[in-house]
């Protein structure tokens, strides 16, 4: 996985949930160690290192490879799938495994006949992802190159293997066209069998309404089915809401004279089918296909026949009426004697042993068993040999149907079994998605030596070494008659102790668990050894073999004098470790292609999509471990085209340079495309986000700024203008006003001065009057009163002057007090004036400073504020 990059504040980040899986949010807070996150209102306090970097750029509808993803972690992974999965399209790569997301509804415009045919020669990854694609490229390998190919195709029950090995099925049939005159091709023989093969060994379970029980099924181009481990004990145990085989119910369901003719009823009256309430006819309908139904009625029959205490002690016989109709429908007194009696072998003499009830019961349920599972092995049989091999073929293409890894509440065997071919596919998986590392490093030619690979050696030595291994205890145990399950579990817990892949649930006392690659898988003892047991009793092989019917005599031929002499005992689970390695031989030697399915949900509905549980399933099915793998190398490869936007003639010198200028250490340039460790990627894009932010907020501020003055010039002038313009209308209406005064006050002056002249005229006329008529009378009277008159005209004259002289003094002052209050009251008007204008402007340009966010912006208002007032 990639290593999380530098978060920062206001970053978006994924962060653990245990509802979602993950959850994206933007970082609020960050300290050394640790980072708050706003997820949606719902604030994460979480380790730096505990959560992903988000990209910024992820495509809204994801991308066909995951490989592609700029950043290769589980979120990413999630939400790729998540996306496509919302717009039906359910199959991505990683790499070259292709993943398969089951719809849970018909998408049939993917699968039809013009979409094989675009598929065909189309080169891997031209076209969307598809199974076809991945058939189409195993053809043409097998047919160019000459090598033998396998597509194995994996997931849990309900995933869709069964789809996609169908449609797999149907391309290699469409690829390997016969004419008529050739006659049908394997792949469509193959398909055809398909029904059949499905009757017998599908059930209905609760994650999948057809589920198929034999854990492997390996169908071959040009070859034959094979397949492993068929889940026998649903043949006598199905628990609610479960069903048996689909034969069973389908036989029931077969026209009245079919089922007079074998005395069957409804399923409700068989004790294999009634241990569930559902009998719905979940599949195909009732086809008749000869000899093998006579064996599935009388499957259904035996389960009807129970046991009670017989005559002597621990002695048993046949219930009732009904036991022993059902007892009827065979061999009566043969089977009831195998059922009933065990013949013990001494070294002088063999003797007749009774079973009791219970023992009778399980003896009745091993035969039902082996008798279904004999009959299904010969189905497949037949099938092959119907099918046929193509004597001439080299080559083929193996089509692998694998059981995904298992964790359940009760684990039993048959999980153990299917666990540990899930390990052996994971390391074979490993290996080979290490091996394709290898190949694309040296194809470019860098330097490779130091990617780790991690094995899981020791969880198969672990379970199958010889001796020692798990399933060599189990052997052993079930070889002594006296083991039970709690003894085994002992030698177990015995042998383990120190083993760091094994360990001994805390308050179990016969449960084991194993530390798989997937996880902990705790699993109970209680019917290993019975399950793993794979001998046919003696009596049950006698009667078979010796059987009436020439078809089930035929499953169980006499055994040769020796083989029955010596061991009796046969081990499922050694059978399946050789079965298992044989076919990992084989696989050895193809081309491995992967299809891993996803079942988003357990509802078995379309549209929901549940985190956690598809990537448990991406986790076990080993695609987190390629990419782990991945990881450990370069996980990010780009094309020089794609990684430099403006290349040049010496891509690898720029890259190197581009690379070395970011101090990025650890990279390889290989021939035709970079190579980054894992969060490289992740701190390329910080860094050009960084610069990026950087040059924007440069432009950003050089832009504004530059608005901001053009602005505020513009403003400058205007106000200027209108300033110039209302001074110079105040100072003329002033001037005017001022100038009317003047020239009134002038007036005024000089009518004073007039009248003040005329008034001086008169009275000096008066006085020299006066003088003349009073210098004849002065003579006779008294000069000092004539000159007393004389001086108190002169005064007269004199104040009058002088008053007049105030008078317009006055007048001249309070004209100037008027100007100056005039010029004063002007200049307020202009102040007003200009600070409505700059704090309008000031409004303006805050308005656009909040707009833009930059403070910047924020500086010049001011500027331009403090500028008017400075000018105020
Ligand atoms: N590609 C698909 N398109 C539509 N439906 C699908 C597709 N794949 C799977 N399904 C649906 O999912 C169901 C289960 O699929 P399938 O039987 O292939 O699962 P499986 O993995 O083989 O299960 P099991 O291992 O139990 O046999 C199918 O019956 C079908 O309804």
């Amino acid at each position: 996985m990639a290593a999380s990059a530098k978060v920062s504040v206001g970053s978006h980040v994924w962060v653990e949930d245990p509802d979602e899986a993950w959850i994206d949010g933007e970082v609020e807070e960050a300290n050394t160690d640790e980072i708050t996150v706003n997820c949606s209102g719902k604030k994460v306090v979480t380790k730096v290192n505990a959560v992903y970097p988000k990209d910024p750029e992820f495509p809204e509808l994801g991308v066909d490879d995951m490989t592609k993803l700029a950043y290769l972690h589980e979120p990413g992974l999630l939400l790729n799938l998540k996306c496509r999965y919302d717009a039906n399209e359910i199959y991505t790569y990683t790499g070259n495994i292709l993943i398969a997301v089951n719809p849970f509804k018909r998408l049939p415009h993917l699968y039809g006949i013009d979409t094989m045919k675009q598929y065909k020669g189309a080169p891997l990854g031209e076209l969307t992802p598809h199974p076809f694609a991945v058939a189409d490229s195993a053809y043409r390998k097998m047919i160019n190159e000459g090598v033998s190919q396998a597509i194995l195709v994996s997931g849990e029950s309900g995933a869709g293997k069964t789809e996609s090995t169908k449609m797999l099925m149907r391309f290699l049939a469409y690829m390997g066209g016969r004419s008529e005159s050739e006659g049908r091709s394997v792949e469509q023989q193959v398909l055809e069998s398909n029904p059949v093969l499905e009757a017998f060994g599908n059930a209905k379970t609760v994650r999948n309404n057809n589920s198929r029980f034999s854990s492997i099924k390996e169908e071959e181009s040009r070859a034959a089915i094979r397949t492993y481990l068929l889940e026998r004990s649903r043949v006598c145990q199905v628990s609610d809401p479960e069903r048996n085989y689909h034969c069973f119910y389908m036989l029931c369901a077969a026209p009245e004279q079919e089922t007079e003719r074998y005395k069957l009823g409804k399923p409700s009256t068989f004790r294999y089918l009634n241990q569930s309430n559902c009998y719905e006819q979940y599949y195909l309908h009732y086809t008749s296909s000869g000899c093998n139904l006579p064996v599935v009625a009388a499957i259904l029959h035996l389960g009807n026949i129970e046991f009670a205490k017989g005559e002597e002690s621990e002695a048993s016989e046949p219930k009732d009426e009904k036991s022993r109709f059902h007892l009827k429908q065979c061999d009566e007194k043969a089977l009831e004697d195998s059922l009933c009696k065990r013949v013990m072998v001494t070294r002088d003499e063999s003797i007749t042993k009774s079973l009791d009830p219970d023992s009778a019961a399980l003896g009745r349920d091993a035969l039902a068993k082996i008798v279904y599972s004999k009959l299904f092995d010969w189905l497949v049989t037949k099938i092959n040999n119907s099918i046929g091999q193509d004597p001439d073929s080299k080559h083929i293409i193996g089509v692998l149907d694998i059981y995904g890894f298992e964790s359940f509440k009760t684990n039993s065997f048959e999980q153990f079994c299917i666990n540990l071919t899930n390990e052996k596919l994971q390391q074979h998986f490993n290996q080979h998605v290490f091996k394709m590392e290898q190949e694309e490093y040296t194809k470019e030619e860098i330097d490779w030596s130091y990617i780790e690979f991690i094995d899981n050696q020791d969880i198969l030595d672990l379970i199958e070494k010889k001796p020692g291994g798990i399933i060599a205890l189990l052997d052993e145990a079930c070889m002594f008659p006296r083991s039970t399950h709690d003894t085994f579990a002992q030698k177990l817990y015995q042998t383990f102790k120190d083993h760091k892949r094994f360990s001994k649930p805390k308050l179990a006392q016969t449960d084991f668990t194993i530390c798989h690659y997937a996880g902990d898988v705790t699993y109970q003892t209680e019917l290993f050894l019975d399950k793993n047991k794979d001998y046919v009793v003696g009596e049950h092989q006698a009667l078979l073999s010796s059987s009436d019917c020439s078809f089930v005599s035929s499953l169980f031929p006499p055994l040769p004098e020796e083989s029955s002499k010596t061991s009796k005992f046969s081990s499922i689970g050694s059978q399946f470790k050789h079965q298992l390695q044989s076919l990992l031989e084989s696989l050895s030697t193809t081309e491995p292609h992967y299809i891993r399915c996803v079942k988003p949900n357990n509802l078995l509905k379309p549209e929901i999509f549940e985190n956690n549980n598809i990537l448990q399933q991406l986790r076990c099915g080993g695609v987190m471990e390629a990419i782990r793998i991945s990881c450990a190398g370069y996980p990010t490869r780009k094309p020089f085209n794609e990684f430099l936007t403006d290349s040049n003639n010496d891509e690898v010198d720029a890259c190197k340079k581009l690379l070395a200028k970011v101090d990025l250490k650890g990279f390889q340039i290989g021939k035709t495309k970079v190579f980054l460790r894992a969060g490289q990627m992740a701190e390329l894009d910080a860094h050009r986000a960084e610069v990026l932010g950087r040059s924007a907020r440069i432009i950003q501020r050089k832009v504004l700024s530059y608005q901001s003055r053009k602005k505020f010039l513009l403003l400058q002038a205007a106000s200027t203008d209108i300033q110039a313009l209302c001074r110079g209308q105040v100072a003329r209406v002033l001037f005017e006003k001022m100038r009317i005064e003047v020239a009134c006050l002038r007036i005024q002056n000089q009518a004073r001065t007039y009248i003040c002249q005329k008034a001086y005229k008169v009275c000096a006329l008066l006085l020299v009057q006066f003088r003349q008529g009073c210098e004849q009378k002065l003579l006779e009277s008294n000069f000092t009163h004539i000159m007393k008159f004389y001086f108190f005209l002169l005064v007269w004259v004199f104040m009058t002057c002088n008053f007049l002289f105030t008078q317009s003094q006055i007048r001249r002052c309070l004209c100037h007090r008027h100007y100056v209050r005039m010029k004063k009251a002007a200049i307020t008007t202009q102040c007003g004036w200009r600070r409505r204008v700059a704090r309008r402007e000031l409004r303006n340009l805050k308005m656009a400073a909040k707009e833009a966010g930059h403070f910047k912006m924020l500086r010049a208002s001011w500027k331009i504020n403090w500028k008017n007032s400075r000018q105020n």
